[in-house]
């Protein structure tokens, strides 16, 4: 496996100014500080061309702002490179992703609100119509943006039987987004959609696989990666263009909808997240969180 681009930035500063005993400045020298780790790493097999895309945002990979930018300057990173293939993990023994960072819209000034909004917009759109086949290998639990991150893929392998996967922003009394809505229905019907989305459902992965909501289970994140490979491995002989093409049209409800609604869908997330009583829900969730 070889590293192509890793996203973050190495510091740059070599010396750190310490007060000594006199209060007077000194300069010391010391070994450069190490780079913060990328949040999200990524390594591309020299071979088949497919690179495996790990989240690595402990402890739970939630998604902010910083993050999902990382993930879309990637994905662009792998298209401009003409990529054979993805496939998204995590760097979590127990969590592929937490979902949305409720951090990041917990008391949340407007204008990062609306930042982290259109991150989230513009990250899922460059994955939901990528040209290379994507298959998320869910090494850990998947609620919410985490399950949305999975559906946005082609394929779900999904070690079980302990994880859980779904849509659960109804429980915590928010509201799903139309294009998660899409996302779920393009892969379960509107059924089972509409009985999972009305409910917050979260699905062990048995629970999960017979539904159809992962395509396969496996018992080991090497396992996971392995399933990956072989789904990617069908499309070697298909011309990319075609693959693409009908990729794009099997998708378009969900990015047409995407494209021509960014800035109304924008203004829901706004009206809805800063109501007074939806930031109360957030606060209570996440001290409940904090408190297990
Ligand atoms: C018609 C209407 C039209 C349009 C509507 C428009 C807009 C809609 C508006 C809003 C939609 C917003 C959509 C949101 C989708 C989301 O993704 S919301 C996030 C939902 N996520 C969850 O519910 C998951 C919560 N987390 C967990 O269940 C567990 O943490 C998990 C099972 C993942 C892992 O469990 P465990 O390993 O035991 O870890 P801990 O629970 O101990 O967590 C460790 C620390 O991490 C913090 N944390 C966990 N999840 C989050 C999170 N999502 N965001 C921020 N922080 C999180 C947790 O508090 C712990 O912190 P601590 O170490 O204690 O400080």
């Amino acid at each position: 496996m070889a590293v192509v681009f890793r996203t973050c930035k190495s510091l740059s500063k070599n010396a750190i100014f310490t007060r000594g005993i006199s209060s007077s400045l000194r300069l010391h020298s010391q070994k450069p500080p190490t780079p913060p780790e990328p949040l999200v790493n990524v390594d591309v097999d020299d071979k088949s061309g497919v690179a495996v895309v790990t989240l690595n945002r402990p402890p739970v990979n939630s998604l902010n702002t910083p993050l999902l930018s990382e993930l879309k300057n990637i994905i662009k990173g792998l298209e401009d490179n003409k990529s054979r293939g993805m496939i998204l993990t995590s760097s979590s023994e127990t969590v592929f992703s937490a979902g949305l960072d409720l951090m990041e819209m917990y008391n949340a000034p407007k204008d990062k609100l609306s930042a982290f909004w259109t991150t989230l917009q513009s990250t899922w759109l460059a994955l939901y119509r990528s040209s290379f086949p994507t298959v998320a290998a869910i090494n850990g639990h998947a609620p919410a943006g985490g399950c949305l991150l999975s559906l946005s893929c082609e394929y779900r392998v999904m070690v079980g039987p302990k994880f859980s996967i779904g849509l659960n922003e109804t429980q915590l009394g928010i509201v799903a987004p139309p294009w998660f809505v899409i996302c779920m229905r393009d892969v379960l019907g509107h059924r089972q959609t509409e009985m999972a989305l009305t409910s917050g459902r979260m699905f062990s992965a048995p629970e999960a696989l017979k539904l159809g909501l992962i395509d396969a289970m496996v018992t080991n994140k090497a396992e996971a990666i392995t399933e990956a490979q072989k789904f990617i491995a069908q499309f070697a002989k298909i011309p990319p263009l075609a693959r693409k093409l009908t990729k794009e049209s099997v998708r378009q409800e969900g990015i047409k909808y995407m494209e021509d609604n960014m800035i109304d869908d924008l203004q829901m997330f706004m009206d809805l997240v800063t109501q007074e009583k939806i930031q109360k829900g957030i606060g209570l969730y996440l001290a409940s969180l904090k408190k297990k």
